[in-house]
């Protein structure tokens, strides 16, 4: 574990965006998010690294989940959500360029209860490939096998897949829903808190799964722990009262965070 900064230090410099060597799967430029007249997020600026893990910490309302579910558009199913400013993915503008769908296609999304359907395990994860229009059997068998192994629970329900997967455990369920999630072939992996309903046993199988998905995979984690965003992820944006006050990699920001708020939260100091 990292050591937490414990020195005092004044609230002057800006947003770090440090440049990286990779390519940004998301750039965020100036976005404001209301709730009818309630605004949520306020002047966003992120640049976020493909095949990083990259964790949004902060106090509860702070507009983590706002975030995460305005970047593939899943925010607007909220009828008064307005926004303003640019989002683009891989340089296309979310909200002119990419059709909704498409982008939900590619940035699939991990939420913090799981959420399998009332089907089998199979159906479950063959589920997006149908609606995609894949049909033949030995096609989905290929897909839902490699989705299963992808996500690290193939060995677990290898001889049960036709079994509704209401039978599995919390922690199961989870890697089903990653599995089904893989199983659309998406380039960025959204997850909202997606350990908080689970036991330390199966938190710690989600973590060792992100470590191997990150190969592939851009995974943006929303989380509550800040030793969960310590341990797993490379970068590390800190929100509050939906502002981005600070986002740097993630042993800068919990060994030496440059904003005094920052250093307030991780310190346990608020929050
Ligand atoms: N559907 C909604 N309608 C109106 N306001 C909303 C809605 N969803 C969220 N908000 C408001 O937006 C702000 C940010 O909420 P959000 O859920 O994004 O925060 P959060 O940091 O994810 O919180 P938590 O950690 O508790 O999940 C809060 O003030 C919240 O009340």
């Amino acid at each position: 574990m990292t050591q937490f900064a414990d020195q005092q230090k004044e609230n002057t410099q800006p947003v770090e965006q440090k440049q990286t060597n990779k390519q940004n799967v998301f750039e965020v430029e100036n976005l404001n998010l209301w709730y009818g007249d309630d605004q949520a997020l306020y002047d966003i600026q992120m640049k976020i690294p493909e095949n990083d893990v990259t964790a949004i910490i902060g106090p509860s309302g702070c507009g983590k989940s706002t975030f995460l579910k305005t970047i593939n558009r899943m925010v607007e199913l909220v009828p008064i959500v307005r926004t303003s400013g640019t989002i683009k993915y891989k340089n296309q503008d979310i909200f002119s360029s990419i059709n909704k769908e498409e982008l939900r296609t590619k940035v699939g999304m991990v939420f913090q209860n799981p959420n399998p359907f009332p089907k089998s395990i199979y159906d479950n994860v063959a589920y997006g490939p149908r609606i995609h229009g894949i049909k033949k059997k030995d096609v989905l068998d290929k897909i839902v096998e490699k989705s299963l192994r992808d996500a690290a629970i193939w060995d677990e329900v290898k001889d049960r897949l036709h079994e509704n997967a209401y039978g599995l455990s919390g922690g199961q369920q989870q890697r089903l829903c990653i599995a089904r999630c893989l199983a659309i072939e998406p380039d960025v992996i959204l997850m909202d808190e997606p350990t908080s309903a689970l036991d330390p046993i199966s938190t710690l199988k989600v973590e060792e799964l992100v470590q191997e998905l990150k190969k592939k995979y851009s995974i943006i984690i929303v989380t509550h722990n800040m030793q969960q965003a310590a341990r797993i992820s490379d970068r590390t944006a800190f929100f509050l009262n939906g502002e981005l006050v600070e986002y740097s990699d993630t042993n800068q920001l919990f060994s030496n965070p440059t904003d005094k708020r920052t250093e307030d939260y991780i310190t346990g100091r608020f929050g």
